[in-house]
């Protein structure tokens, strides 16, 4: 038997699957890392930290699967999106990586509005938002110039984690797609954007399709993690594009829901006629010369940690969510919205925060941790309607991340989303992505879409239950009004956060 390997380098760890020719998993290996907070709004992570935690876990997944190196034909990537890590010449990190959900650069998005104007939406197809990568950019040549001046190139986290298995850089067109420096339509660096700013191209690494071969595992990585040195490495992609891949998503009909540190609701485009006016991202797939559209709530699995690390610590998740089950829909009229880091989708904010509305002498920790369920699911569902009133039939929802590996929020997904949803044998889409483009460029299947045949293993199923998803429906309306009616406050009290 011949395996492959995916590496999904998550934001709350890097998480490794070796997965068999018929699509078994047949072993994984975890590390988690820190994020660093050290203003309200930032987020950020120590590229070393990334490096040493898939090196170990690669050489777990080696050493414990009791499979020959030589067996394991081929590995790839799948990365949190948008983190800017800035090289200086000799490839060294000139600081931390700004991640995804690193909100500070709100004066550098609305720089790049008042430059780029409609040509914004036009080129790069999606618009400013502190998340992305070329504010970001800006951020760090006005706020840290001499660290600036050190920058020769920059790449995404896990093209930084790929360089230093294999001594190239490269970026992936899923990956470059959110950088805002992509023409997302004709796959290249945008000369316009990057021309506007100031920027040289040099600045760019070269562009690569996500099921390319960018080389081999260098001698050094292979001693380091038991691996072979003929270990062959494709460039992977975006973890959302890898999650789509790793969930089947590769023809126009389903929806994939993903709860990982963010929550993602994603929909197939064929090609990159749809125009939804930037409300929600439109990227690049993993499959070559597709597309995707998106909404993402920033704070979804990470409301849900948050809440653990802060009234639960060293609890489980099971004891956290004992209970909840036996709470009607709706907490007893607890209400919670997501917004613990601001928001993007419908609401792109980065100064709104959450709230608890509702809250009474009954309730109980239990109607807390349900609470915040429900309301990060609520806030997916925002991109749910969304997609419906632009046309988009959404029937069938495939649910990955680590939010998927509780039935009761499955179920309570079907509940919301007044859809049929899908949970896999491995909730570990991400990594089965990566994993499937190994399997495809090692020439194991002729398509991804074959390769998702075999690889894409179905388990169980979640049908809305009619009397919860009208309480649901009921329930949605009030949540949506809560973010008209904190606005205000919560940009008034902006200026009491940690500065
Ligand atoms: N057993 C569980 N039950 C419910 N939610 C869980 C469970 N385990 C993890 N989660 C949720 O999944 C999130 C992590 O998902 P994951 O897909 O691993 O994230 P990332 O890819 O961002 O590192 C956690 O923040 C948590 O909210
Ligand atoms: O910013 C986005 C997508 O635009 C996030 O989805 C990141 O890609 C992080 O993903 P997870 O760590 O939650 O998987």
């Amino acid at each position: 038997m011949k395996y492959v390997i995916g590496v999904d380098l998550g934001t709350s760890a890097v998480k490794t699957l070796l997965v068999a020719q018929d699509g078994t998993v047949r072993a994984e290996a975890t590390r988690e890392y820190p994020l660093y907070h050290e203003k309200s709004g930032w987020s950020e992570q120590e590229p070393e930290d990334w490096v040493r935690g898939t090196l170990e876990a690669l050489q777990e997944l080696a050493s414990q699967a009791g499979v020959g190196p030589q067996d394991i034909e081929g590995i790839s990537f799948s990365g949190q999106m948008h983190g800017l890590v800035l090289l200086d010449a000799e490839n060294r990190p000139v600081r931390r990586a700004i991640l995804w959900n690193d909100t500070r650069t709100t004066a550098q998005c609305r720089e790049i509005e008042k430059t780029l104007g409609d040509k914004l939406l036009a080129v790069t197809r999606n618009p400013a938002l502190e998340g992305f990568t070329l504010p970001k950019i800006l951020w760090v040549r006005e706020n840290e110039p001499q660290a600036f001046e050190r920058a020769a190139r920059f790449v995404l986290p896990k093209d930084y984690v790929r360089y230093r298995l294999t001594g190239g850089i490269q970026m992936d067109l899923s990956d470059a797609a959110g950088t805002l420096l992509l023409d997302v339509a004709n796959k290249r660096w945008s000369d316009e954007v990057l021309g506007a700013f100031g920027l040289g191209a040099a600045l760019c690494p070269p562009l690569v399709e996500a099921g390319a071969q960018v080389g081999t595992l260098s001698e050094d990585a292979a001693a380091k993690t038991g691996l072979s040195a003929q270990t062959r490495v494709f460039a992977g992609g975006a973890d959302n594009a890898c999650g789509a891949i790793g969930a089947g998503i590769l023809k126009p009909g389903l929806t994939l829901c993903s709860i990982g540190t963010s929550g993602v609701i994603l929909t197939y485009e064929a090609d990159a006629s749809a125009d939804y006016k930037g409300k929600v991202h439109f990227f690049n797939h993993g499959k070559e010369n597709a597309f995707y559209a998106m909404g993402v709530t920033l704070a979804a699995g990470y409301s849900l940690s948050w809440f653990r690390s802060t009234f639960a610590k060293g609890e489980s998740y099971d004891s956290l969510l004992a209970g909840i089950e036996d709470i009607a829909p709706g907490s007893d009229g607890l209400l919670f919205t997501p917004y613990i880091v601001g928001e993007r989708t419908p609401h792109a904010d980065s100064a709104i925060r959450g709230s608890f509305i509702g809250m009474d002498g009954a309730h109980t920790r239990a109607h807390f941790a349900r609470a915040v369920m429900e309301g990060i699911t609520f806030s997916l569902n925002e991109s749910v309607e969304m997609f419906r009133q632009a046309g988009k039939t959404v029937d069938t929802i495939v649910s990955i991340g680590g939010g998927a590996k509780n039935p009761a929020w499955l179920q309570m997904q079907a509940d919301i989303f007044q859809a049929e949803v899908v949970a896999l044998e491995n909730e570990q889409g991400p990594g089965l992505g990566a994993a499937m483009l190994a399997a495809a460029g090692c020439g194991w299947f002729p398509s991804l879409d074959a390769c998702a045949d075999v690889f894409v293993k179905r388990a169980s199923s979640y049908r809305p239950d009619p009397a919860r998803s009208a309480r649901y429906a009921e329930l949605f309306r009030i949540y949506r009004d809560v973010y008209a009616h904190t606005r205000d406050l919560n940009h008034a009290l902006a200026a009491f956060r940690k500065q």
